[in-house]
């Protein structure tokens, strides 16, 4: 999972045109690996929020799951989509520290997760964040006319304790938007 979460930062390096920084994201990051179970809920025809909707603060996470479903993406207008993960499938999500450090070109969904059936849900994620010290900076190719900067360069670190203490929806927008 590490593997894929480096090859997909490279393409996105890649398609950005500055493949030559990308061995800073390599040095820089660190990541966490997390096994989460959701329980089926007690009536079969119900179905429960396994796990609240938000955005991953992080910069981008590897998810894979057994085959019960259960991912939804809130999209741009706000209606809650299932994302039908085949099985063997990975999925890359884009969290906040990755939306800044793009200046705002890669989007981090707000997702959730909706339990229902009989079964249990398992999922995996590989986290992969800035390491403590970094700083969360948008390249100066990243910016021009057409994308002026949207995010104040930020410490990682400070950035989730502002979060813990406000837990707001907007914490990215509020606490590095300009
Ligand atoms: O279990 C999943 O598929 C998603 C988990 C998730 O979004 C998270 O832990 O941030
Ligand atoms: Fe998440």
């Amino acid at each position: 999972m590490q593997e894929l979460n480096f090859l997909v930062m490279k393409m996105i390096y890649e398609s950005f045109g500055i493949e030559k920084l990308y061995g800073s994201f390599v040095e820089e990051t660190s990541s966490i690996f997390r096994i989460m179970k959701y329980r089926a809920p007690p009536g079969a025809t119900e179905s429960s929020i396994g796990l609240v909707a938000h955005t991953d603060k992080n910069a981008i996470t590897i998810l894979c799951q057994n085959e019960v479903q259960g991912l939804e993406i809130q999209t741009k207008n706000g209606d809650w989509a299932q994302a039908i993960v085949p099985e063997n499938a990975f999925t890359a999500v884009v969290g906040d520290a990755l939306k800044a450090w793009s200046n705002g070109r890669l989007h981090a969904a707000r997702h959730r997760v909706v339990i229902s059936g009989e079964n249990d849900r398992y999922s995996c994620g590989l986290f992969s964040m800035p390491k403590e010290e970094a700083v969360v900076e948008v390249p100066d190719e990243l910016v021009d006319k057409e994308h002026p900067l949207q995010y104040r360069p930020f410490n990682y670190s400070d950035y989730i304790s502002y979060f813990v203490s406000k837990l707001s929806d907007d914490a990215l927008e509020i606490y590095a938007g300009i």
